[in-house]
């Protein structure tokens, strides 16, 4: 007990001075990182002078009298005086020789890292290091000292020699070099797994020199490298469902949170039996997914065998060699965490006011007694901003004479945005919808740390808000597919496209997700920039990635539309019905890169004022967009379409066909509400992020949640430092608008060759294959420069036509072929 009670004054004493908070603040971190950043320097330029001083310096620090180290008469000759010479004695002459220079790029790598400049993992660099030092203290003292008997300090350090001598005691000098030679492998196959197949080659002279060195991995390689990398990392693994829900695991798990369900009836003297309890069914129910096996990104890239289905087949000498796309994969991506979110001041619980309720609930039976209706039964549902009254009629009570009442309700309650739903779906009662005096926001962070968002499956989850029962109400976008979203001015749209993106910000790693952002506002969508390397998908030749030029939305989605073919093009080569299944097999390795075979992105394509581009672009736009709106689902592109004026000249019959899923925010007329539900309801909203969910049969009302510019900014910062792609991805070329890698080379300029041309040419020889993909990776350029590339190859007689997306068949055999065509070309 005393115990105890000592602790909490201890904390309590902490908190009282303050202590805690300046210890655990971000300018604490960000001080003390620059002090470390800064001592790190000084014993660096302390260690450097070491070396020339050294000598005239070691005489006093091995016999120093008392106060001389205070360098009065400028003794001691080091730049960095004799704080510097005693470190620079201790590190190198009694520790590690010139491996003590690892200490200073140590501290330096841990300021950085405490100053935020970079994100690393700092105990990767602490083991990493420190091996390293040891290791070449070690060697040095094996291998420098007995070059330089004259060394004031032994190469290694004290501790190299003293390790140097032990072990040639022990395992003699041929011991001691094969430890040396392992443990130098060890640490550089940690580095790098190219070191491998450097050690075989290095082993295998002969075959080498001859050029037919064939190295064979095995998928059980793979396998271990895989394990190596997570070991490596210790981070996050790319994509297993259960490394998503870590990112913010810790922080988080929290169930839905119980509907409060008030039952009313003993307050209305209905002399009824106790109504049934509210059960709170998931709207959408998760439809379980497996998870697919992603592996490494150098794995992505090795080929398996010439047979698309042939599993765990020896690989060929060239595809270890292929150089890595940098794009994949980024394993150390680690995923926002929900502390970067504002916490729910009310803990996502509902206010409920119980006099209100009463009182609102007293009304609702006068009007409807006073209209000659009786009710058996009545309670309340609390939801954030609305509570659901949900009645029981006495037998016969036809239904649409209390549908008729809306009007007279909202009057006799004055409260706007009343609604009636008669009856509610699935059950034998009544719902009137009222809105809450005392509204509470949905916060971003109460859905996103709630359990059903972190457990979720759906391969596209967007979350949304709460429903009227205080549900979390997410959907999976692949399912919807396309989403047409529209509401007045001021009511919520904007928000809700943010709440869509960063609830797939928060699920999705950079690999599996592209955004193409259209924002002819100009201003919407800015606050994403960031993360535009990441996150999204452009024409190569489009500065900006977020698109608010017309002339260049139609651009993109004639590019889209391109993409959409090139992929059902792969799909039917792999014989795969979706992208989902395409990527399976992708990963399981059952398909051939060098077929131009690759790892498709999910792409998500919002559109914020969508109006205004029909009025500008009429046709131009509308086309495309119904177009990838009718075929896009199986390939993963789906559509986000916003707009502010729900007109049958902007959401025309071919939109509306197109676009299943539906968000209606408040509309000024009933009209406006048929355009956008095929319905009245959206109407009678209350504004704020109130709207109706549509995807079926009847519409959802739902709160939709609440994040702030600010919120969305630190999450752009937090996923900017992320390891990840350097540049947007890349979309083909619109057809019709260049030449492509598609067989028209009418584009192609022999005028200008492009820089890659005649070492493309040589490795298409080379291998015998005329694959754009191949160039793609092997010069690490994008699809529309390969492409381009490949027609240049055609038009100069090397490789032939396309054939679709197999690779083109080679026309010259060897290289002195090429040298004549090189000369020609050359003129
Ligand atoms: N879910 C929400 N919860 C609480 N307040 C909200 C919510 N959504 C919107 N608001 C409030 O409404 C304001 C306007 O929202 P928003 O900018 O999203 O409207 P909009 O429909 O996009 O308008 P416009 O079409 O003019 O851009 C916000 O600044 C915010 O104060």
């Amino acid at each position: 007990m005393a115990k105890k009670k000592t602790e909490r004054k201890a904390s309590n004493f902490k908190e009282a001075i303050g202590l805690q908070s300046i210890l655990k603040s971000e300018r604490t971190d960000f001080l003390l990182g620059m002090v470390i950043a800064l001592f790190a320097v000084y014993t660096f330029v302390a260690l450097f002078s070491y070396i020339n001083t050294g000598a005239e310096d070691q005489s006093l620090l091995e016999h120093t009298r008392p106060g001389e180290w205070l360098n009065q008469g400028k003794v001691f000759k080091n730049y960095c005086g004799s704080m510097g010479a005693i470190l620079s004695y201790t590190l190198v002459t009694k520790n590690f020789g010139y491996a003590a220079f690892f200490v200073p790029c140590f501290l330096l790598v841990s300021g950085i890292k405490m100053m935020q400049i970079y994100v690393l993992n700092i105990w990767k660099w602490f083991f990493g290091m420190g091996i390293a030092m040891i290791w070449l203290s070690v060697f040095l003292a094996k291998v420098l000292a007995p070059l330089m008997p004259e060394a004031i300090f032994n190469p290694g350090g004290y501790h190299g020699s003293v390790c140097v001598d032990f072990t040639e005691n022990v395992i003699g000098p041929p011991g001691l070099t094969a430890v040396l030679f392992f443990t130098a492998i060890a640490l550089l196959t940690f580095v790098s797994k190219q070191t491998i197949t450097w050690v075989r080659r290095m082993f295998n002279p002969i075959k080498n020199f001859t050029g037919k060195a064939s190295e064979i991995v095995t998928d059980k390689l793979s396998n271990t490298d895989s394990d190596t990398t997570d070991i490596e990392d210790g981070h996050t693994k790319l994509s297993t469902e259960d490394d998503k829900t870590t990112n913010s695991a810790k922080e988080t798990g929290k169930e839905s949170e119980p509907t409060p369900v008030i039952d009313l009836t003993e307050f209305s003297n209905l002399g009824a039996k106790k109504p049934n309890k509210a059960t709170a069914e998931p709207i959408i129910t998760a439809t379980p997914t497996p998870t697919p096996i992603k592996t490494d990104g150098e794995k992505l890239t090795v080929e398996v065998g010439k047979d698309e289905k042939a599993k765990g087949e020896q690989l060929t000498d060239e595809a270890i060699n292929t150089p890595i796309n940098p794009l994949e994969p980024f394993t150390r991506y680690k995923y926002p965490t929900l502390s970067l979110l504002t916490k729910d001041e009310n803990d996502g619980k509902p206010y409920i006011d119980m006099d209100e309720i009463k009182a609102y609930n007293e009304e609702i039976i006068k009007v409807l007694k006073s209209f000659g209706i009786e009710i058996r039964e009545i309670k309340a549902t609390v939801g954030p901003t609305i509570t659901l009254y949900e009645i029981t009629p006495a037998e016969g009570i036809r239904i649409t004479k209390i549908r008729n009442l809306e009007d007279d309700i909202a009057l006799r309650l004055s409260a706007l945005g009343v609604r009636i739903i008669a009856p509610i779906p699935g059950k034998g009662t009544i719902g009137i919808e009222v809105p809450n005096k005392k509204r509470h926001n949905v916060s971003m962070e109460s859905i996103l740390n709630s359990k059903k968002f972190q457990e979720t499956k759906y391969d596209l989850p967007i979350v949304l808000g709460k429903t009227i029962t205080n549900e979390v109400f997410m959907a999976d976008l692949t399912k919807i597919p396309h989403l047409l979203v529209a509401g007045a001015t001021g009511q919520g749209k904007s928000v809700g496209l943010n709440v869509i993106i960063t609830s797939l910000l928060y699920k999705k790693h950079p690999n599996e997700l592209k955004l193409v952002l259209i924002d002819p506002k100009k201003v919407e969508f800015s606050v994403y920039s960031p993360i535009a390397d990441h996150f999204m998908a452009q024409v190569d030749d489009d500065d900006e990635p977020i698109i608010t030029d017309v002339t260049k939305v139609v651009r993109t989605l004639k590019s889209l539309c391109t993409l959409m073919d090139h992929r059902y093009d792969l799909l039917k080569l792999a014989g795969a019905r979706n992208l989902k299944e395409y990527n399976d097999k992708f990963l399981h390795r059952r398909l051939n890169p060098e077929h131009g075979h690759e790892f498709m992105p999910y792409i998500v394509v919002i559109i914020d004022e969508f109006g205004d581009l029909i009025m500008t672009a009429g046709k131009e736009v509308e086309m495309p967009i119904a177009r990838i709106a009718q075929l896009a689902r199986a390939v993963g592109i789906h559509m986000i379409i916003a707009t502010q004026r729900p007109t049958t000249s902007i959401i025309t019959g071919n939109i509306k066909a197109n676009f299943p899923g539906r968000i209606a925010f408040k509309v000024s007329s009933m009209m406006d509400s048929r355009i956008i539900l095929d319905r009245p309801g959206a109407n009678q909203l209350i504004g704020m992020g109130d709207m109706l969910y549509l995807n079926g049969n009847e519409p959802t009302r739902v709160q939709c949640a609440f994040i702030s510019t600010k919120e969305i900014g630190e999450i752009n910062e937090f996923i900017e430092h992320q390891s990840g792609p350097t540049h947007p991805m890349e979309l083909p070329e619109p057809k019709g608008d260049d030449s492509e890698g598609g067989g028209n080379t009418g584009g192609a300029d022999m005028g200008s060759l492009d820089p890659f041309f005649e070492e493309a040419a040589r490795s298409v020889i080379v291998s015998q294959q005329g694959s754009t993909s191949m160039i793609q990776r092997r010069f690490s350029i994008g699809y529309n420069r390969a492409g381009r590339l490949m027609d240049q190859l055609e038009k100069a007689g090397i490789v032939g036509a396309a054939h679709g997306s197999k690779p083109r068949d080679v026309l010259i055999a060897d290289e002195g072929q090429l040298t004549a065509i090189m000369n020609q070309l050359r003129g």
